[in-house]
């Protein structure tokens, strides 16, 4: 017989802590099965490091801006290693973390692989489980083009394990991964090279951020070329070599890295044995309330290819358990007006529309106030580098339906800015708020 829960979640990253913990809280027996560990690619290969090697990144450009600020500084050079072992110990502390916090939870960890038997029931490694409820979140993993040698490159699991600074460096994307290390690796004092499928930089943004952006790296020294077609990748001598289909050869690089999205895990996890339904890239397609097309088998997080963020797997498992369990029958994720940052340099947060995607919407209604300055930050840095503002507005009440920054401190000052959005702020909302000074926020409370 196999042992019974009222949830089973797959995968203990975001989506399927969040829902077995909420689930738990509201009293079902759950089980969590992890094959890796716990905190899934957030804690252990994402978020949490990248976030990390950012703020390394920042204290490199910070060391700089000293001397503006009448600091002597000298700098002796930085110890890789030594950040990697701080950062590998502070991440191993999450995953302990994780796993007294399931006990004392009453959550039953099960470690390995698990794959669907039926609708109700899952093995791993010949120990059967069954639910109810049977929630995947299995996450994905980083995408590596079909070409001849591309196994000598890295993906950003092989960015984390680096354990020295590569001197020159190819980074294939054009996305958030791609230019989130990018830019960290220019700033720890790489060469890097960005290579770019199409013409720009994360092509869904506003078009201020990515021509803003794409400024920024330019004056930042990377080396950015568009319409690269890769073909293969070999060695060369000590090095590696780019060859791209156009017949341009790039050499000498220490390090390749794909940045080119990612899977999603749904290979080897039983759907077709318990008949859950995958789009063509693999995702699992879910309705609004995470519903597959399976009754009792839901889906959260990366594995359905929609806002593959981790507040967007934790709010969609936690409004899941609610619904399951904490007799909120219409608790559901609002998947509209999602703020997110790209830990680039500088960083860019955004919220709702872009102005194409406004205008596409609502057409001659679209009004946009936009604003470039030099932060005061910058002007003892001596750093040449500006940030860059949008509102994005609809109709005669000039409702903002879109919040577009790049620049110093947009990372942080976003999250309160998408209050207002949600909470439907117009143009004269925001004009009727007090500002800040000196901030660089208070311009968006000042545009004209
Ligand atoms: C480099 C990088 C940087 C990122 N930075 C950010 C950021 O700054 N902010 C942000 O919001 N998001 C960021 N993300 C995205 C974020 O990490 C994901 O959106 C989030 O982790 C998704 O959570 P999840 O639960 O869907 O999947 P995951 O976190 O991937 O968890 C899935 C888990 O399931 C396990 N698993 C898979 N198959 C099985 C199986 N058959 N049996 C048992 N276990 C299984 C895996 O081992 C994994 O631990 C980043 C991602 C990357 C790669
Ligand atoms: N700061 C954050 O919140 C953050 C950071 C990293 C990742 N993420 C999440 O993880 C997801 C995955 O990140 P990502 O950067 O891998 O994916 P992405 O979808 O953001 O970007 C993929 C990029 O690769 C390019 N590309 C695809 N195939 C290619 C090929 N064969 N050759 C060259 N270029 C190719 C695409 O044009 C695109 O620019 C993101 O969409 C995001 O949801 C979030």
């Amino acid at each position: 017989m196999p042992e019974q829960f009222d949830l089973i979640a797959i995968g203990g990253g975001s989506g399927g802590l969040s829902v077995a913990e909420r689930a738990a809280a509201h009293g079902a027996r759950c089980a969590l099965v992890e094959r890796a560990r716990l905190g899934g690619t957030c804690v252990n290969l994402g978020c949490v490091p990248k976030k990390m090697m950012w703020y390394a990144a920042h204290v490199a450009e910070t060391l700089e801006d000293a001397r503006g600020y009448g600091f002597d500084v000298e700098l002796r050079g930085h110890d890789w290693k030594a950040l990697k072992a701080a950062r590998d110990r502070h991440i191993q502390g999450i995953n302990d973390w994780y796993r007294n916090y399931l006990a004392d939870s009453d959550i039953t960890l099960v470690e390995g692989e698990a794959r669907l038997v039926d609708a109700r029931t899952v093995e791993v490694d010949g120990r059967r489980l069954a639910a109810e409820h049977i929630v995947l979140a299995p996450g994905g993993r980083p995408a590596v083009p079909a070409v001849e040698g591309a196994q000598l490159g890295l993906t950003s699991d092989g960015f984390f394990a680096l354990e020295a600074l590569p001197r020159r460096v190819a980074v294939v994307g054009a996305g958030y991964i791609a230019v989130e290390i990018a830019g960290v690796l220019n700033a720890l004092g790489a060469e890097v090279t960005l290579l770019l499928r199409g013409e720009q930089l994360l092509r869904r943004f506003d078009p201020m951020l990515r021509e803003a952006l794409m400024e920024e790296m330019l004056a930042q020294g990377v080396n950015i070329i568009p319409r690269a077609q890769i073909g293969s990748l070999r060695r060369d001598g000590d090095g590696l070599a780019i060859c791209c289909v156009q017949g341009q050869v790039l050499g000498g690089f220490d390090a390749v890295i794909w940045a080119i999205g990612r899977r999603p895990n749904t290979e080897g996890l039983g759907l077709e044995a318990a008949g859950v339904e995958v789009d063509a890239d693999g995702h699992i397609p879910v309705d609004a309330y995470q519903n597959t097309n399976v009754p009792g088998i839901y889906a959260v997080g990366d594995v359905t290819g929609r806002a593959m963020l981790t507040p967007v797997a934790i709010a969609a498992g936690r409004r899941l358990a609610d619904r399951l369990f904490g007799g909120r029958p219409d608790a559901r994720l609002d998947y509209e007006l999602i703020p997110t940052v790209v830990f680039s340099h500088p960083p860019i947060g955004t919220v709702g529309l872009s102005e194409d995607e406004a205008r596409d919407l609502h057409g001659e209604a679209v009004k946009c106030y936009t604003t470039r300055f030099t932060p005061l930050y910058h002007a003892l840095s001596g750093r040449d580098t500006r940030t860059a503002m949008k509102l994005v507005c609809v109709g005669a009440q000039e409702r903002v339906v879109g919040l577009h920054v790049i620049g110093r401190d947009a990372d942080e000052i976003l999250q309160g800015f998408a209050v207002a959005l949600r909470m439907g702020a117009t143009k004269a909302d925001l004009d009727r708020t007090v500002a800040i000074h000196p901030t660089s926020a208070e311009e968006l409370v000042t545009m004209r």
